[in-house]
């Protein structure tokens, strides 16, 4: 199904002439059989929603002229728009029984017409289950690199996006920095306050990491109660001042609990990427900077600021 939500809105509205080069309208025909059965079949070579709307965007042209499309599906955070955007718009949400599966945006510099309207409405009938396989397929790839306790990313997605901001990273010349985060005595929470304790703990501190980083940042979980933090275009002082507010973030958590209240702490080793430093090198130095914080006493930052790789014992507590 596909329901309008409004056409030609917006306050600039300028005119209401039919564009010449589209030719006359009045004899145009509506959209053959032949131009769906073509646009169907393309819809179904690929399961990438930029590539369907890609698709759709170049196929409509021969029955409507629209300067560009755009789409978004808030829950999936997916937003993208193909062409360029106009005053006039033609908004469209796109629903499968009761499956929403997104908004679409028509923009143009000259206002649409009924029977243009008509057409695009036609259209994007064959938009509608190619977009729910596209939605699903995303939800499927997102679920296979998110942890599904803690909702931050895998130790599949790290492998992959480390080392491709890494690369980026050093062809830009852009600072990059990365947290390795443990929670401390994280045995003893389990142990006295049972696992769904701990797994609650652990949802929240990976709450807390998240809302301290930017959304350009990613939050992985590395292991047990292990998290990576990268924290890109953040040069060692940037990275400090981060992994400071997380771990006091992380020490203001009060838990409830039948055995009484309970609070944790989390020790953290930052390191920042050197010219040299490959995903492995770049992991460890954080590593051992963590081994560092934890053998100080935990609850603490420290950082790996050298460029040879010798832990500086920089401690930045409180
Ligand atoms: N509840 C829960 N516990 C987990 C999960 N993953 C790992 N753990 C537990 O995390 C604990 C980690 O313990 P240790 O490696 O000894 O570390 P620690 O007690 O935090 O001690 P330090 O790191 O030295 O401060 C183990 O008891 C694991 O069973 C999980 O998904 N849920």
């Amino acid at each position: 199904m596909v329901s309008p939500l409004h056409s030609n809105g917006g306050a600039e509205l300028q005119d209401d002439k039919v564009i010449t080069s589209f030719g006359d309208l009045a004899a145009r025909p509506d959209i053959r059989p032949e131009l769906l059965l073509k646009l169907s079949g393309k819809l179904q070579t690929t399961l990438e929603l930029s590539q369907l709307m890609e698709i759709f965007f170049n196929e409509i042209q021969n029955a409507v002229l629209v300067d560009g499309i755009s789409y978004s599906h808030t829950a999936s955070n997916l937003l993208m728009s193909i062409g360029r955007t106009s005053v006039h718009t033609a908004s469209y949400r796109l629903q499968s029984h009761k499956d929403y599966m997104g908004d679409i945006n028509f923009h143009r510099s000259t206002r649409f017409r009924e029977h243009e309207l008509a057409n695009l409405e036609g259209l994007l009938t064959t938009l509608v289950y190619p977009v729910r396989n596209a939605l699903r397929y995303h939800e499927a790839l997102a679920a296979a690199f998110r942890d599904p306790l803690t909702g931050a990313s895998n130790r599949v997605a790290l492998d992959k996006t480390l080392n491709r901001e890494i690369e980026l990273s050093k062809r830009h010349g852009q600072e990059l920095s990365i947290l390795m985060l443990d929670l401390d005595h994280f045995k003893l929470v389990n142990d006295e306050f049972g696992h769904s304790m701990g797994d609650k703990v652990l949802k929240e501190a990976a709450l807390c990491m998240a809302n301290c980083i930017r959304q350009t940042d990613m939050c992985f979980r590395y292991g047990g109660e292990e998290f990576l933090i990268m924290l890109s275009n953040a040069e060692s002082a940037g990275a400090l001042r981060i992994a400071e507010r997380i771990r006091q973030s992380i020490a203001a958590l009060k838990f409830d609990s039948e055995k009484g209240p309970l609070q944790i702490t989390a020790s953290i080793g930052c390191a920042t990427m050197s010219l040299d430093d490959s995903m492995e090198t770049l992991v460890q130095r954080a590593d051992k900077s963590l081994y560092q914080a934890k053998h100080l006493g935990r609850n603490r930052v420290i950082a790996d600021t050298d460029d040879i790789g010798q832990i500086t014992g920089k401690s930045h507590v409180r």
